[in-house]
Protein backbone atom coordinates (compact mmCIF):
# COMPACT_ATOMS: atom_id res chain seq x y z
CA UNK A 1 0.00 0.00 0.00
CA UNK A 2 1.57 3.57 -0.79
CA UNK A 3 1.44 6.37 1.57
CA UNK A 4 -2.14 7.95 2.77
CA UNK A 5 -2.58 10.69 0.39
CA UNK A 6 -4.30 14.05 0.53
CA UNK A 7 -6.82 12.97 -1.84
CA UNK A 8 -9.75 11.00 0.06
CA UNK A 9 -7.96 11.15 3.22
CA UNK A 10 -9.41 9.19 5.88
CA UNK A 11 -7.63 8.71 8.93
CA UNK A 12 -6.43 4.94 9.52
CA UNK A 13 -6.49 5.30 13.68
CA UNK A 14 -8.75 8.13 15.87
CA UNK A 15 -6.18 8.81 17.72
CA UNK A 16 -3.91 10.56 15.11
CA UNK A 17 -4.18 12.74 11.81
CA UNK A 18 -1.96 13.29 9.12
CA UNK A 19 -0.93 16.94 8.56
CA UNK A 20 0.20 17.19 4.91
CA UNK A 21 2.82 19.67 3.82
CA UNK A 22 3.37 21.24 0.87
CA UNK A 23 6.82 19.70 -0.32
CA UNK A 24 7.97 16.17 -0.52
CA UNK A 25 8.66 14.43 3.27
CA UNK A 26 7.17 17.52 5.01
CA UNK A 27 4.12 15.77 6.38
CA UNK A 28 4.14 14.35 10.00
CA UNK A 29 1.74 12.36 11.81
CA UNK A 30 -0.29 14.55 14.88
CA UNK A 31 -2.01 13.28 17.82
CA UNK A 32 -5.59 13.75 18.43
CA UNK A 33 -5.91 13.32 22.13
CA UNK A 34 -3.24 13.44 25.10
CA UNK A 35 -1.57 10.64 26.35
CA UNK A 36 0.72 10.24 29.66
CA UNK A 37 4.15 8.80 29.84
CA UNK A 38 4.06 4.94 29.42
CA UNK A 39 0.67 4.72 28.09
CA UNK A 40 0.24 3.02 25.01
CA UNK A 41 -0.92 4.59 21.77
CA UNK A 42 -1.51 2.06 19.44
CA UNK A 43 -0.78 -1.70 18.65
CA UNK A 44 1.15 -2.47 15.91
CA UNK A 45 -1.94 -4.67 14.12
CA UNK A 46 -0.04 -7.11 13.04
CA UNK A 47 -2.72 -8.04 10.41
CA UNK A 48 -1.23 -4.69 8.76
CA UNK A 49 1.81 -5.30 8.56
CA UNK A 50 3.64 -6.76 5.31
CA UNK A 51 6.89 -8.03 5.07
CA UNK A 52 9.29 -5.76 2.45
CA UNK A 53 12.56 -4.59 1.43
CA UNK A 54 14.40 -1.97 3.46
CA UNK A 55 12.68 1.59 2.32
CA UNK A 56 12.40 4.65 3.78
CA UNK A 57 9.15 3.51 5.00
CA UNK A 58 9.54 0.27 6.32
CA UNK A 59 10.34 -0.43 9.98
CA UNK A 60 13.05 -2.76 11.04
CA UNK A 61 11.99 -5.45 13.27
CA UNK A 62 14.85 -7.53 13.45
CA UNK A 63 18.63 -7.65 13.24
CA UNK A 64 18.55 -9.61 10.02
CA UNK A 65 18.46 -7.98 6.43
CA UNK A 66 15.09 -9.59 5.75
CA UNK A 67 13.55 -8.00 8.66
CA UNK A 68 11.85 -4.84 7.44
CA UNK A 69 7.66 -4.78 7.64
CA UNK A 70 5.45 -1.59 5.89
CA UNK A 71 3.57 -0.29 8.28
CA UNK A 72 0.34 0.00 5.56
CA UNK A 73 -0.98 3.13 7.71
CA UNK A 74 -0.71 6.88 8.68
CA UNK A 75 1.94 5.47 11.10
CA UNK A 76 4.36 5.93 8.15
CA UNK A 77 3.74 10.02 8.51
CA UNK A 78 5.97 9.48 11.86
CA UNK A 79 8.96 11.50 11.65
CA UNK A 80 11.93 11.13 13.72
CA UNK A 81 13.24 13.14 16.59
CA UNK A 82 16.97 13.02 18.03
CA UNK A 83 14.54 13.89 21.47
CA UNK A 84 11.41 11.91 20.29
CA UNK A 85 8.04 11.49 22.33
CA UNK A 86 7.31 7.71 21.27
CA UNK A 87 8.67 4.46 20.76
CA UNK A 88 8.51 1.78 18.28
CA UNK A 89 8.52 -1.26 20.61
CA UNK A 90 9.34 -4.73 18.64
CA UNK A 91 11.00 -5.96 21.06
CA UNK A 92 8.56 -9.43 21.61
CA UNK A 93 8.72 -12.11 19.73
CA UNK A 94 5.27 -12.58 19.04
CA UNK A 95 4.24 -9.72 16.59
CA UNK A 96 0.80 -9.06 18.08
CA UNK A 97 2.53 -7.90 21.12
CA UNK A 98 4.45 -4.63 19.25
CA UNK A 99 2.88 -1.44 20.04
CA UNK A 100 3.83 2.31 19.98
CA UNK A 101 3.91 4.07 23.84
CA UNK A 102 4.52 6.98 24.67
CA UNK A 103 8.12 7.83 26.35
CA UNK A 104 6.93 11.40 28.12
CA UNK A 105 3.38 13.21 28.02
CA UNK A 106 2.14 14.10 24.45
CA UNK A 107 -0.85 16.64 24.00
CA UNK A 108 -3.38 16.64 21.80
CA UNK A 109 -2.05 18.40 18.48
CA UNK A 110 1.49 17.52 19.37
CA UNK A 111 3.87 16.03 16.20
CA UNK A 112 4.29 12.35 17.38
CA UNK A 113 7.96 11.13 16.60
CA UNK A 114 10.62 8.32 17.12
CA UNK A 115 14.27 7.76 17.58
CA UNK A 116 14.77 6.28 13.85
CA UNK A 117 17.95 4.49 14.86
CA UNK A 118 16.02 2.52 18.15
CA UNK A 119 14.40 0.72 15.15
CA UNK A 120 16.99 0.51 12.11
CA UNK A 121 20.58 0.20 11.70
CA UNK A 122 21.48 1.55 8.65
CA UNK A 123 18.73 3.18 6.71
CA UNK A 124 17.52 3.23 3.18
CA UNK A 125 17.24 6.95 2.87
CA UNK A 126 19.83 9.17 5.29
CA UNK A 127 18.81 12.58 5.64
CA UNK A 128 19.53 15.31 7.33
CA UNK A 129 17.59 16.16 10.69
CA UNK A 130 15.35 19.12 11.26
CA UNK A 131 14.79 18.29 15.16
CA UNK A 132 16.35 21.02 16.50
CA UNK A 133 16.63 19.46 20.19
CA UNK A 134 19.43 20.07 22.04
CA UNK A 135 21.04 16.34 21.44
CA UNK A 136 20.47 16.64 17.26
CA UNK A 137 22.60 14.42 15.18
CA UNK A 138 22.63 16.17 12.74
CA UNK A 139 23.13 13.42 9.96
CA UNK A 140 20.56 10.43 10.55
CA UNK A 141 21.84 7.05 9.01
CA UNK A 142 20.86 4.42 11.64
CA UNK A 143 22.01 3.00 14.47
CA UNK A 144 25.24 1.23 13.04
CA UNK A 145 27.19 4.75 12.80
CA UNK A 146 26.51 5.79 16.38
CA UNK A 147 28.25 4.39 19.68
CA UNK A 148 26.20 1.98 22.18
CA UNK A 149 26.46 4.85 24.35
CA UNK A 150 24.74 7.31 21.84
CA UNK A 151 22.35 4.67 21.56
CA UNK A 152 21.46 3.69 25.43
CA UNK A 153 21.32 7.46 26.29
CA UNK A 154 17.59 7.25 24.63
CA UNK A 155 14.48 6.26 26.54
CA UNK A 156 14.01 3.72 24.02
CA UNK A 157 16.04 1.16 21.55
CA UNK A 158 15.12 -1.82 20.45
CA UNK A 159 17.40 -5.00 21.74
CA UNK A 160 18.16 -6.39 18.62
CA UNK A 161 19.60 -2.87 17.81
CA UNK A 162 21.60 -3.22 20.92
CA UNK A 163 22.80 -6.69 19.98
CA UNK A 164 24.09 -5.33 16.44
CA UNK A 165 25.82 -2.61 18.10
CA UNK A 166 27.46 -5.10 20.53
CA UNK A 167 28.31 -7.41 17.63
CA UNK A 168 30.23 -4.39 15.79
CA UNK A 169 32.06 -3.44 18.86
CA UNK A 170 33.15 -7.26 19.37
CA UNK A 171 34.18 -7.59 16.09
CA UNK A 172 35.85 -4.18 16.14
CA UNK A 173 37.75 -5.55 19.53
CA UNK A 174 38.90 -8.44 17.92
CA UNK A 175 40.19 -7.19 15.28
CA UNK A 176 42.67 -4.94 17.59
CA UNK A 177 43.46 -7.94 19.30
CA UNK A 178 44.53 -9.80 16.50
CA UNK A 179 47.11 -6.74 15.91
CA UNK A 180 48.85 -6.82 19.00
C1 LIG B 1 8.80 7.57 6.75
S1 LIG B 1 8.99 9.18 6.16
C2 LIG B 1 8.19 10.16 7.38
C3 LIG B 1 7.13 11.04 6.78
C4 LIG B 1 7.65 12.10 5.88
N1 LIG B 1 7.92 13.32 6.64
C5 LIG B 1 6.71 12.39 4.72
O1 LIG B 1 6.23 13.52 4.58
O2 LIG B 1 6.47 11.47 3.93
C6 LIG B 1 10.70 9.40 6.47
C7 LIG B 1 11.26 10.58 5.76
O3 LIG B 1 10.76 11.80 6.34
C8 LIG B 1 11.81 12.75 6.45
N2 LIG B 1 12.08 13.01 7.88
C9 LIG B 1 11.63 12.33 8.94
N3 LIG B 1 12.05 12.87 10.10
C10 LIG B 1 12.81 13.92 9.76
C11 LIG B 1 13.56 14.88 10.52
N4 LIG B 1 13.61 14.86 11.85
N5 LIG B 1 14.26 15.82 9.84
C12 LIG B 1 14.22 15.85 8.48
N6 LIG B 1 13.53 15.00 7.71
C13 LIG B 1 12.83 14.02 8.34
C14 LIG B 1 13.02 12.13 5.77
O4 LIG B 1 13.01 12.53 4.41
C15 LIG B 1 12.77 10.67 5.90
O5 LIG B 1 13.42 9.89 4.91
Amino acid sequence: MPKPSKIGYIPTYPQFIVDFGDGEFSSCLRSTRAFNAGEYLVPLDASRLTRGPKAYTSVQCGPGSDDHIELNSDLVYINHSCDPNIAFDLSSPNPSDWHIRALKCIQSGESVTFFYPSTEWDMDQPFTCDCLSKNCLGRVRGAKYLTISQLVKQRWTNPYILQLAAQRDEQFSQRIRSHL
